[in-house]
């Protein structure tokens, strides 16, 4: 069954139409990504699959149970993990109480709640750490850690719910070019061996070429374009769409476009 599908989605502000009839679906383990120019509607899109939204009109479903309604909270325990722009973690407390944090909070009504909270979750804390390449930082605090190094404990926090879809927006933000493939090849791969759908949003072509398996174009609110990273970059409705960015859709350094 499909893991994620958006039917129809429709949103306003006023006069202006954010969002029309937008379609799409993400299967396990897939790497969709959403672009387009300032101001396509991407947000507003993402934030209607998180719940931070209501939709005018459409559905969005989680493994076939219509979720539109149900709040970020309820989907968080459906299965929908999210990571944000500017990375999100308790910069005074070290990697490892952060991913602890949100083992705790995902498993709050579960025993162990005689074990002091520094212990509690420890080993699953560190397990994570250690898929995302943190486990020698695990004791260090955030604030300490260079900040791609951030987004991987991020990253640990977001799969401490078990997201059967992962949730993110402009994942690479801020980050050195070497650090956002670093970043994106471990997601992608975490995905795949996992079977987390991903959806996100990037600015960044390389990263959205280099990484998704599919690409949504948004230009006013609709979709234009989907298909793979070499579709969507000879797609002539898409580089239209980024005229006046003509170095926008061209391929990544080291990636082929054949
Ligand atoms: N809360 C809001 N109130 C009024 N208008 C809004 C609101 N949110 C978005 N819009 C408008 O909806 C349209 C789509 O905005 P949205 O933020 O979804 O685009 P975007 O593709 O994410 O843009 P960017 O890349 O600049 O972040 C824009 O015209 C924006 O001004």
């Amino acid at each position: 069954m499909t893991l994620l599908s958006v039917q129809g989605l429709h949103k306003s502000f006023g006069g202006v139409v954010a969002a029309r009839d937008v379609a799409f679906t993400v299967e396990r383990g897939e790497m969709l990504a959403i672009i387009g120019p300032n101001g396509a509607g991407k947000s507003t899109v993402f934030n209607m699959v998180g719940g931070q939204l209501r939709p005018d009109q459409g559905r969005v479903l989680l493994d076939g149970q219509d979720i539109t309604a149900a709040s970020p909270q309820k989907r968080f325990r459906r299965g929908v993990g999210r990571t944000f722009q500017v990375a999100q973690t308790f910069l005074s407390m070290s990697a490892a109480e952060n991913v602890q944090m949100a083992l705790i909070s995902c498993h709050r009504n579960s025993n162990g709640l005689w074990t002091p909270a520094r212990e509690r979750h420890r080993d699953k804390a560190l397990e994570l750490l250690s898929q995302v390449g943190m486990a020698e930082a695990a004791d260090a605090p955030c604030s300490s850690l260079a900040y791609g190094d951030v987004k991987r404990v991020e990253l640990a926090i977001a799969l401490a719910g078990q997201p059967k879809l992962l949730l993110m927006d402009e994942p690479t933000a801020g980050m050195a070019p070497r650090e956002r493939a670093a970043l994106m090849d471990l997601t992608a791969s975490i995905a795949a061996s996992q079977g987390i759908g991903v959806l996100f949003t990037e600015h960044d072509m390389d990263v959205v070429f280099g990484h998704a398996a599919r690409v949504l174009v948004l230009l006013r609110g609709q979709i234009i374009a989907a298909g793979t990273p070499d579709e969507i970059r000879q797609n002539e409705q898409v580089r239209c769409a980024y005229l006046g960015d003509e170095h926008a859709l061209e391929p990544p350094t080291g990636v082929s476009s054949a």
